[in-house]
Formats: structure tokens, sequence, C-alpha cells
């Protein structure tokens, strides 16, 4: 059992991924960071793709955003967009001192308006190499309309919390009231992937499951 939950979480996480949990542990919405499983994977993921240029949605005091940083290359970036300046301030010195901030560039804002706003750049079309998606899942469908047109062909796009508590395997009647507004949201969210001729998708029940996409088209 103990070999099972050592192997679980993220073998050699990095020290400063280590620190930024310890320090996101206080903070109310602690759960809402990626969970360090689904960033192994990620990690792995960006190494095989040799990610350079990305674009994270949904940053909270940047778990994701680190892990992303500390694997690109020292002339990666990475675009990160949140309306949450307060909470990305928070984990700020950690990435700082990790010496990985030179990658980042941090966008205050609603995600939508940013990713339209980087859609009117025609260098931006098809350059990115890898999106994550984890905010508003009310959203998703409408960032993967813009990310179809940002991540090139073959590019990556991952999205988080696509078992939204593992409500989305539950009957409706069994869920509790906070989460039926988002087991819905995400159904229907998956379902499109499902039929959407543009992605080979595979969904990995990590962490709070995470979809990966490859763009095909
Ligand atoms: C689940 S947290 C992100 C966790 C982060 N990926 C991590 O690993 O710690 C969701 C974040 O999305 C942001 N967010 C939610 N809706 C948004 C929107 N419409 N536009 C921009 N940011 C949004 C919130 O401010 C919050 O910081």
């Amino acid at each position: 059992m103990q070999y099972i939950l050592e192997t679980n979480v993220f073998p050699r996480e990095p020290e400063p991924l280590k620190e930024l949990r310890a320090l996101t542990a206080t903070h109310p919405w602690a759960v809402m960071s990626t969970a360090p499983d689904a960033g192994q994977m990620i990690a792995i993921l960006l190494k095989i793709a040799g990610a350079k240029k990305t674009l994270e949605v949904g940053v909270f005091t940047g778990y994701s955003l680190l892990l992303t940083a500390l694997t690109i290359p020292n002339d990666g970036k990475i675009v990160a967009i949140d309306m949450d300046r307060e909470a990305y301030e928070i984990g700020r010195p950690v990435i700082q001192k990790a010496g990985v901030e030179h990658k980042i560039d941090f966008i205050e804002s609603e995600a939508l308006p940013a990713l339209d706003k980087l859609l009117e750049n025609p260098n931006n079309e098809g350059s990115f190499d890898y999106a994550f998606v984890d905010a508003d899942k009310i959203n998703y469908i409408n960032y993967h309309e813009r990310l179809m047109k940002l991540v090139k062909v073959n590019g990556i796009v991952v999205y988080d919390n696509t078992l939204w508590f593992g409500s989305v395997a539950q009957p409706e009647d069994m869920v509790l009231n906070e989460f039926k507004e988002g087991r819905v949201r995400t159904i229907e969210f998956n379902k499109s992937l499902v039929t959407d001729p543009r992605v080979d998708i595979s969904m990995v029940p990590l962490g709070d499951g995470i979809t990966i996409c490859r763009r095909l088209c």
C-alpha cells in the first residue's frame, strides 16, 4: 500500500513544485491546484513533444505553470492567462527563485478576450506547441474553438478536471448540488470532444481527470 501511494503522486517532483504546493496548502482554494500525478504526466508529454511555445488558461498560484516553466527549454515561452493576479502573486516568489520567470508572460484578464487578442496577431495562429486549460468549465467549449486556431497541427491541448470530482460518472440524483452545474458542463464538453474530428483524444484518470487532445487538422 505504501508503495502504491508513493508511486501515485509525483516521484522526483522538483523541489520548487513541492515548495509551491506547501505554500498553496494554506489557501482556502488549495484543492483547485492541478494534481501532482497529472502534473507528472504533463511533464512527460511536454518533453516528448519538445514543446517550447505554450499557453495556459487558469493559473491560480501557479503549480501547473511552474511545472511547464521547469520543463520547457530555457528559451521556451508560456503565455499565462488568469483574471486573478493576487493568486499568481502568491506563487510568484517560488517561480522567481526557481529561475524560470523569464519564460512567463502573465496576462491578467478574462481568458476569452485574451485568447481573441492573441488571435488578432496572425503570427500566433497555429504557433503554440501546447496549451493547458484549467479555468471556468462553462467556457471550455469556447476555449477549445480558440485553441484549435492557436495550437499547431500535431500540437497538444490538455484539459483539466474532465472527471469533475468523479461526478460525470454518477447518476444525477447522487451528485451533490455544488457539483451539478459543473457536471452538466463537463459532460457536454467531454461529448463534444468525442465527436470533434479535429482532435485525437485520450481521457486519463489522473488527478481530477485530464483529457489530452492532439490537433489533427
Ligand atoms: C483551478 S484554478 C487553476 C489551477 C492551476 N492550474 C494550478 O495548477 O494551480 C482556476 C483558475 O482559473 C481562473 N479563472 C476562472 N475563470 C476564468 C476566466 N473566465 N478567465 C480567466 N481566468 C479564470 C481562476 O481565477 C483560477 O485562478
